[in-house]
């Protein structure tokens, strides 16, 4: 049983937003929608909330066609990027609210809730802050609040639109690990829209990749980092060298050095590509001539940026210790790519 997603298509005032999307999520799942703006991330989520109704498609989960249930049937639970808190209610009152606003038959009784609040609470690590206004809560906190109200419906299915999008790097990553225990705890059957590669990498089960209103691939993170299927997957996912080469019987061919193709390409010329951390760097022997412009740190790893004789622009990343340790700034060196992609 899943959330089905079924040749799905938006159209604002003739601008097609959403193309045939076609994708499943498990039971359970947690699926990052990553693209770049505009690519119908919101759009797609919209959808799924019932805030807006596709022009055709089906939307179905669990059996039950979505697209014929009120939004409020759904039970979905939404966190957007802007925190949304109500602002004159305090931190318990704002995770009670979806359960206070049902309708009387429905609505559990206040003891209920109460356990209810304090249990999630707890689950966002914020037991002793019931009692506050979001004006006095960080806005890491004030994510926790939002995702802990999104759950208190028990929602089927959690959406979260850049939850993380406003908040400065190390606390984005702080909540990143918070959010896979929840996700983990909760086994809510979750939608994470991002546009930030890392993040869907780090954080789903699956990615499914948008490009201008149309899935461009899906795959588990491994899948997607290690085969990306087109140009516009691997520049996404990040850094990436170019340079012109030509392909035969599967292996590309560069001035004076040869180098494997990852994946099936057929004979031909083409703009390869490869990661900055799938290149060799030496002072001599076969290799694109380029020459050191920066030394820089990155995390771990020693990352330096290069220029071919061309002009072209090049970035290679080594671990520390690394032969790289002893190229400075004007040296002039050997760039070999250890594989590199090819897409037509
Ligand atoms: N109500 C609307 N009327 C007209 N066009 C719209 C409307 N909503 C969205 N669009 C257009 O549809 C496309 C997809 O928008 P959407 O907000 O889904 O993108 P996104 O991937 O979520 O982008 P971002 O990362 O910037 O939020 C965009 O080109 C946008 O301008």
């Amino acid at each position: 049983m899943s959330l089905i997603i079924k040749n799905v298509n938006k159209t604002f005032t003739n601008f097609p937003a959403l193309k045939d999307v076609t994708f499943e999520a498990r039971s359970g799942e947690f699926i990052a929608l990553l693209g770049p703006s505009g690519s119908g991330k919101t759009t797609l989520l919209r959808l799924l909330a019932g805030l807006d109704t596709p022009n055709a498609g089906e939307i179905s989960f669990e059996g039950e066609n979505y697209l014929k249930l009120n939004p409020r049937d759904r039970r979905v639970g939404m966190v957007f990027q802007s925190y949304a808190l109500f602002r004159h209610m305090t931190v318990a009152q704002n995770i009670a609210f979806g359960l206070n606003v049902r309708p009387a038959k429905e609505r559990p009784s206040k003891a209920e809730i109460k356990s209810t609040v304090e249990r999630l609470l707890k689950l966002i690590q914020m037991d002793d802050l019931g009692k506050r206004y979001p004006s006095q809560l960080s806005g890491g906190q004030r994510q926790r609040v939002a995702l802990a109200r999104a759950l208190a419906i028990n929602p089927r299915i959690l959406l979260l639109d850049e939850p993380f999008g406003a908040l400065d790097a190390l606390v984005r990553k702080d909540l990143r690990r918070w959010l896979k225990r929840i996700h983990h705890e909760t086994g809510v059957t979750t939608i994470f829209v991002t546009h930030d590669q890392e993040e869907a990498l780090d954080l789903a089960d699956r990615v499914v990749v948008l490009k201008g209103g149309k899935v461009e691939q899906i795959g588990t993170p491994l899948e997607i980092h290690s085969q990306p299927s087109s140009a516009f997957v691997f520049d996404f996912l990040g850094s990436a060298n170019k340079a012109n080469g030509h392909i035969k019987d599967g292996i590309a061919h560069f001035d004076g050095f040869s180098a494997p193709v990852a994946g099936a390409a057929n004979d031909g010329d083409y703009t390869l590509r490869f990661r900055p951390y799938e290149a060799h760097l030496s002072r001599t022997g076969a290799g694109i001539p380029v020459t050191v412009t920066a030394v820089l740190p990155a995390g771990s790893n020693l990352r330096l940026e290069l220029k071919g004789t061309d002009g072209a622009l090049f970035e290679t990343q080594h671990s520390h210790g690394s032969e790289a340790q002893g190229f400075s700034v004007g040296d002039t060196l050997r760039l070999k790519p250890e594989r590199v992609y090819a897409y037509a």
